[in-house]
């Protein structure tokens, strides 16, 4: 039919040259063929054939494959026109840039110079797509986006025709002033010591770059350039893009203005008795008659340096032999501090220790000096006070007990791992390289959950010298809630472990667990920590 097609048609054909190109065409081979497949893929369509190999699939894929190899390799790019005669030198300072962009935004940000009215870019995120092409800097004026001029357009109307624009994008630009060499900042990790949302941040200039975390979130430090807003991202993070954070000043800043009444919030200090065994942990309860005299002497209205923000950390990991951090345990009252460290004790008495006490109460004749207490006058105890000895201290009928910090030190150069529990006012005082606390918060669980668990628990309630335990009363779990949701709102940027004493069995597993990696696995410490 192709070879007779011609000179069917030549009775429509005027000019000669037609009937050529006709008669070419329709002879041509290449045409042939294509017809024959045609051909044969229709009758395959109608027949509907299946594989004759197993491998069919695979075999296809792999020539898909190479053909898409072959064609790839090819140039496409289009051939850019000359650049015109004459332009003069403003014009040669023009730059054209070519994005393509994906579905990943631009990772920059624009402003308008309030004295010139030109858009320019603000900050290039680090490890976004503009940042990677190098590009785009900060400094640069932008002129068109698309051929589109937006000398009289709003940041906003030119982000929206970016965030509208799909594959490549064409920028013209009038580069800015570079600062050449780019100065590589070292490796900063911060630990947040808050909990941050960019889109409830109406202080940051793009909600879309902002990085959120949580209290207790590695940050790498990807650029403090800027006074207020740094860039970072979360530790680990395979994405190479940082996001915007507030900067450490410029949180603390607005913290102090948001908070003009922190210090009503706070915790009441009690200077009471802690981390001491039941024979007269007993006077921590007894808070009545007592109160005057445990009172804190500092005022714990915030000052700048408590204002959670960051916190600079570093790798660490113990060296085997090493003295172990001091396991510091905190939680309210009742809530199974002393069990928690009692099934400790019992489950490795090697390994795990804790502090014995002063007193200047006289010894009774069935103890023993240094084991039940270290006794001492209370002459002594009050020069150890002063002298800053003690961890904590209290005072009660009259007598003084309290943990020194050498006894602290006694139980680590054992090489024993010491297990203290105080209240969450003195991590301060512990938070050194010395000691290096790893600090444990043990929180009841709802209110529900503690009436289930805690039906066959028993207390000693306060103001009882015999110690005689009675069971909780509902007063006791509403002490105990309240107290452990003041306690993480004041000092949770402090706790690098949050256990629920809900099913004991689970809880105490879960701390086994967490102090086994403390003591085998490389965490994050503050960097003062490690310093010699
Ligand atoms: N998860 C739990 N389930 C049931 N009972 C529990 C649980 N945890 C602790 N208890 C019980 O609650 C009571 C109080 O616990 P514990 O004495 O350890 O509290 P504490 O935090 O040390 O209190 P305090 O600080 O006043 O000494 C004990 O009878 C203990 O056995």
């Amino acid at each position: 039919m192709l070879a007779a097609l011609p000179s069917q048609l030549q009775p429509h054909v005027s000019r000669p040259e037609d009937n050529t190109f006709l008669q070419g065409m329709f002879g041509e081979r290449g045409l042939h063929s294509l017809v024959k497949i045609h051909e044969r893929l229709q009758h395959y369509e109608e027949s509907k054939p299946v594989p004759v190999l197993e491998s069919a699939t695979v075999l296809a894929e792999e020539s898909l494959l190479s053909v898409h190899d072959t064609v790839a390799q090819k140039r496409y790019d289009p051939e850019l026109p000359p650049l015109p005669e004459g332009v003069d030198d403003e014009e040669n300072s023009v730059k054209i840039i070519r994005l393509v962009k994906n579905k990943e935004p631009l990772g920059a940000t624009i402003k308008r110079d309030d004295a010139t009215g030109a858009i320019i870019v603000a900050r290039i995120m680090r490890g976004g797509a503009a940042d990677r092409s190098g590009l785009i800097h900060a400094g640069d004026e932008l002129k068109e986006v698309n051929g589109i001029p937006v000398e009289d357009k709003k940041p906003e109307e030119i982000i929206r025709i970016l965030a509208q624009s799909q594959g490549a994008i064409t920028f013209k630009v009038v580069p800015g002033v570079k600062d050449d060499a780019p100065i590589r900042e070292p490796k900063v990790f911060l630990r947040a010591l808050f909990d941050y949302d960019p889109s409830k941040d109406n202080a940051i200039p793009c909600k879309e770059a902002g990085l959120g975390f949580k209290k207790g979130s590695i940050l790498q430090i990807m650029s403090q350039e800027d006074a207020t807003w740094w860039q970072a991202k979360q530790e680990g993070d395979a994405n190479p893009r940082a996001g915007l954070i507030p900067s450490k000043q410029f949180q603390e800043r607005r913290f102090a203005l948001r908070q003009p009444t922190a210090g009503t919030m706070t915790l009441p200090v009690q200077r009471t008795l802690t981390g001491f065994r039941r024979s007269f942990r007993l006077s921590r309860r007894d808070k009545k008659t007592n109160k005057s005299m445990y009172e804190s002497k500092k005022s714990q209205m915030y000052d700048m340096a408590d204002v959670p923000t960051y916190e600079e950390v570093t790798p660490y990991c113990r060296q085997s032999g090493a003295k172990h951090r001091l396991v510091v345990l905190v939680g309210p009252t009742g809530v199974g501090l002393n069990e928690l460290k009692r099934k400790l004790l019992i489950s490795d008495p090697q390994h795990f220790g804790v502090t014995i006490p002063h007193t200047s109460r006289p010894k009774r004749n069935q103890e023993t000096e240094g084991v039940e207490y270290h006794f001492i006058s209370k002459h002594l105890f009050e020069a150890d006070i002063h002298n800053n000895k003690l961890v904590e201290y209290g005072e009660y009928k009259g007598n003084y007990y309290g943990t020194s910090l050498d006894s602290v030190r006694s139980v680590l150069s054992k090489n024993k791992v010491c297990l203290l529990d105080v209240q969450p006012h003195t991590i301060k005082l512990l938070r050194n390289a010395e000691f290096k606390p790893f600090v444990v918060f043990v929180k009841p669980p709802r209110l529900d959950r503690l009436r289930e668990t805690r039906k066959n628990a028993k207390i000693i309630p306060s103001r009882d010298d015999k110690g005689s335990a009675k069971p909780f009363t509902e007063e006791d779990f509403q002490e105990m809630l309240n107290t452990a949701e003041m306690m993480e709102t004041q000092y949770g940027h402090l706790f690098e472990k949050v256990i629920v004493n809900d099913d004991l069995t689970a809880a105490f597993s879960e701390l086994q667990s967490a102090l086994k990696q403390v003591e085998t696995e490389t965490h994050w410490v503050p960097v003062s920590w490690t310093h010699s």
